[in-house]
């Protein structure tokens, strides 16, 4: 056997080896650490932060213990119970049911609990056993149990439960070998499993809470004081009637002036950068199709994008500190009445917070909504959240046209103005739903039920691993979506060139030119020029990519002396204020996201919700534009 043959075999004994591996499902209640075990387990990514609800979809992984069996393992999204209320749940019940098509039961649950809330976790615990299937109970964070005083009887427990119990620390290296042990005891599992099914419904929670009393009991033992005295402390402030919304405002604030002042020397070093490197290019190739190509295309196109990626991942730090501390469900609660008067739940509070990232995160986190009709809403509003693929286009607009000055001496107007334009999204987003309230019917106020974790300082490695997470995929994104969309508008204009004696740029004659010449018959109303109309349509598959659009489009518009200067001077000089401020009102609405849409339509199962958001957005955005232009041009007689 060749050694190409023999390790073509290897691998299709291991994936024969994987195929047959038994299965191991994580479960357990929301935000008890099921991901981070997941992640310690596989080494994998997969997001962990402090709410309930961050996992919603089923992931697989695999590992072997250390005596070398190798395990699937699924991580699910947490539950509080085998009765799913909310679509993330019944994926968790479907997986430990074997209801999933082509899907047995998984052969070995590992029930994570929260080791300092047994009193909640274990009513699950009870319910899954009834299913029959070989279990596994993982003390989850005994080292939070361990410094709160709270001392947990791991034999006694095991004994009344009548299976294993492991004590592990989801986010220490190592915190997961007592699973392994565990898992190593086990083998080989059993093939028989029982049918988990028949079990789910016939479940009585009296006597289930009986019973967690009885055990909690004889196994645990807690200190006078066990609960987290620092969380009631702080939540004390941060919930206080009055000061609790005033600091989730000065919060918010902050991060975006933040954006602004601190990204300007890391965006002014890659934009150095990337003009340095077109002007080495430029001396180093003769003048012609190839240069023009790296210089107008890919440089000034995926290159005018990059300059964002600071930007990106300042707003992102913030995001990531506040999902791993704790505050989310906190400011959900803040939230709550408020969102109540347009008929949305608190409950819709963090899938419209991760629109802030991607409307694509946010419309799927909305299903842990369990009320069907305040689920649609949330997901017909999660695109009006200003997405981090908007931040490029209002930056480079701001930037080339609001003043680089401070309010107040310390305030920075550019910051103020990314303010308004967020809040104007989050403004229309609640209009919309309150239309939405008005033409569905008004729902009954259901109280928010959401569990408020113990705070903690945000875990480094989360942190690094999730801005590395965002940076690769923005960079991702620069490098092949837009640099491909950068080649092919290159391309579409460059060709065919200048006729005889032309007066303008030959872009202008070119096959996007004659498209965008097209398009500014409808938005000339709104004050577009026909550059910005052909840097909408590569926009439509990825909003960022308009910005690297306009940088192909003008540099490829500039002749000889001004070729060089970077994308935010031209549009200074080329367009009117009216003009800048009609494409930011644009931005703001228009459905420019072919993504959003096709999740949009598999997450309700339906064409025409995608349809009706698309329509309700462009004509929001040719509306809001429109009145911008008009408005703007009478007052400053643009
Ligand atoms: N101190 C400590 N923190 C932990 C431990 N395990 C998880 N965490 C933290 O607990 C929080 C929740 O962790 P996740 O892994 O996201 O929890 P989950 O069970 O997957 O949550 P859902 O996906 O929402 O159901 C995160 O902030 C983790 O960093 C642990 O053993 N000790
Ligand atoms: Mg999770």
């Amino acid at each position: 056997m060749g050694v190409v043959e023999k390790q073509i075999s290897q691998a299709a004994t291991a994936a024969a080896v994987t195929a047959r591996a038994p299965i191991v499902a994580l479960l357990g209640n929301p935000n008890c650490g099921k991901t981070a075990l997941f992640n310690r387990l596989t080494g994998a990514r997969q997001k962990v932060a402090n709410y309930a609800g961050v996992t919603i979809e089923r992931k697989e992984g695999q590992f072997s213990t250390s005596a070398g069996h190798p395990f699937r393992v699924l991580d699910l999204p947490g539950a509080y119970s085998l009765s799913a209320h909310t679509p993330d749940e019944e994926i968790t019940r479907d997986v430990v049911a074997g209801l999933r098509r082509g899907e047995a039961a998984p052969d070995v649950v590992v029930c994570v609990v929260n080791a300092t809330n047994l009193r909640l976790n274990l009513r699950l615990v009870l319910e899954i056993k009834r299913l029959g299937l070989p279990m596994i109970l993982a003390l989850n964070m005994v080292d939070v149990a361990k410094k709160r005083g709270i001392s947990i009887d791991a034999d006694l427990l095991s004994r009344e439960l009548g299976m294993p119990v492991v004590e592990t620390v989801a986010v220490q290296a190592g915190g997961e070998k007592s699973l392994l042990r565990a898992l190593d005891m086990m083998w080989p599992l059993s093939e028989t499993r029982p049918n988990a099914l028949a079990a789910i419904d016939a479940v009585s929670v009296e006597d289930t809470q009986r019973e967690v009393r009885r055990i909690l009991d004889l196994a645990v033992s807690n200190p006078p004081h066990a609960t987290d005295g620092l969380t009631e402390k702080i939540d004390n402030v941060v919930l206080h009637p009055v000061l609790g919304p005033v600091i989730l405002a000065v919060l918010m604030f902050l991060v975006f002036q933040a954006v602004f002042t601190w990204a300007q020397a890391p965006m002014d070093f890659i934009k150095d950068s990337v003009d340095h490197f077109g002007a080495l290019v430029k001396d180093a190739m003769p003048d012609g199709l190839l240069r023009s190509l790296l210089v107008e295309g890919i440089l000034g196109g995926a290159g005018s994008v990059l300059v964002f990626l600071p930007q990106i991942l300042i707003l992102f730090f913030f995001i990531l500190v506040l999902e791993d501390c704790g505050y989310l469900p906190r400011a959900a609660f803040l939230l709550d009445r408020l969102m109540g008067g347009v008929g949305l739940s608190g409950r819709a509070f963090i899938p419209l917070l991760s629109s802030f990232a991607c409307a694509i995160p946010g419309v799927m986190a909305a299903r842990t909504i369990q009320n069907p009709r305040d689920r649609l809403v949330t997901i017909m509003i999660a695109p009006l959240m200003t997405c981090s693929a908007r931040l490029p286009v209002y930056a480079l607009i701001i930037a080339a046209f609001i003043p680089e000055r401070e309010v107040y001496g310390v305030l920075s107007l550019q910051g103020l103005v990314l303010f308004a334009l967020y809040f104007a999204g989050i403004f229309s987003a609640m209009a919309v739903a309150y239309f939405f309230k008005r033409a569905l019917g008004a729902n009954r106020k259901q109280p928010l039920m959401l569990e408020l974790p113990a705070y903690h300082w945000p875990h480094m490695q989360n942190l690094g691993l999730g801005l590395w997470e965002r940076a690769k995929i923005f960079l991702t994104r620069v490098g092949t979506v837009i640099l491909t969309l950068m080649v092919l508008l290159w391309f579409l204009s460059s060709f065919p060139g200048a006729p005889e004696g032309a007066t303008h740029p030959p872009i202008y004659y070119s096959l996007a030119g004659i498209l965008g010449r097209g398009l500014e018959y409808i938005f000339a109303p709104i004050g577009f020029n026909w550059q910005i109309c052909i840097a909408l349509v590569p926009g439509l598959a990825a909003r960022e990519v308009a910005v690297g659009a306009l940088g192909t489009v003008y540099a490829l518009s500039q002749t000889g002396e001004e070729l060089a200067q970077s994308l935010q001077p031209i549009i200074a000089a080329s367009w009117a204020l009216p003009t800048a401020l009609s494409l930011l009102a644009w931005y703001v609405f228009a459905p420019q996201c072919m993504s959003t849409l096709s999740v949009v339509r598999r997450e309700t199962g339906s064409t025409r919700y995608a349809l009706l958001m698309a329509g309700y957005m462009f004509a929001l955005a040719y509306l809001a534009s429109f009145l911008t232009f008009r408005i703007s041009s009478a007052l400053i007689g643009g």
